[in-house]
């Protein structure tokens, strides 16, 4: 299981300043959407610039155009690049043959969104990406839903692609999310919205090794 460390709320250096404090304590850092928005790619090369040896994870939450867009984003040091599941599987299969080209690269579909979470995990575990991830974006969260039913749901059907989950996950609810057995479990504001982030992300990575 691994620790992803979501960046969405800072810019290029702040987010850079805030990946030194916990690099030892995860194992990819995201470029969350709203930094692409502001900053673009340029966001991706530079952290990927300044920790070589972390993956860099970019949240494009691609809808189209799966292959140009999985193929900038690599050119730029993305190491795994995030579509979103409801996009056409022609999106999503390109997407991932584009990865394989840029020899290795990962693709991750965020089901954010779906309605038949389950029938479109099959479908999409069936297209050859590397992670399916549950995840209760920002609008959600704010009405009080939390990922973990979704997660249990994905895990049953999934049979070939690593599962992660992503939406609201603090230290207090580490516990619960790792009895679900994901691949990767997905953190922001439970570690970027903390004073001390170094024993947050570190009592998480303990958790995370521990399950
Ligand atoms: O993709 C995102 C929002 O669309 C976030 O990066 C993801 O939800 C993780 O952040 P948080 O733990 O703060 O919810």
């Amino acid at each position: 299981m691994e620790l992803q460390l979501a960046l969405d709320l800072v810019d290029i250096p702040q987010g850079i300043a805030l990946v030194k404090e916990v690099e030892s304590y995860i194992d990819i850092v995201e470029i969350g959407t709203p930094i692409v928005i502001n900053e673009g790619l340029h966001a991706v090369k530079a952290m990927k610039e300044a920790f070589p040896n972390l993956k860099v994870l970019a949240d494009l939450k691609v809808m189209d155009a799966g292959g140009y867009e999985v193929l900038k984003a690599s050119e730029a040091g993305a190491d795994i690049v995030t579509i979103l599941a409801v996009a056409e599987d022609a999106t999503i299969k390109g997407a991932v043959e584009e990865a394989k080209k840029q020899g290795g690269k990962k693709i991750l579909v965020d089901m954010i969104g779906v309605k038949n979470l389950e029938q479109r995990a099959k479908e999409i575990d069936a297209l050859g990406v590397d992670y399916i991830c549950v995840h209760t974006g920002y609008d959600l969260q704010a009405e009080g839903q939390s990922p973990f039913e979704a997660l249990q749901t994905v895990k049953k059907v999934v049979k070939n692609s690593k599962t992660a989950v992503a939406g609201g996950i603090k230290l207090s609810t580490l516990a619960e999310v790792v009895k679900a057995q994901p691949d990767l479990v997905i953190v922001g504001g439970g570690i970027t919205g903390e004073d001390d982030k170094k024993a947050v992300a570190s009592q998480m990575q303990q958790l995370i090794k521990q399950g």
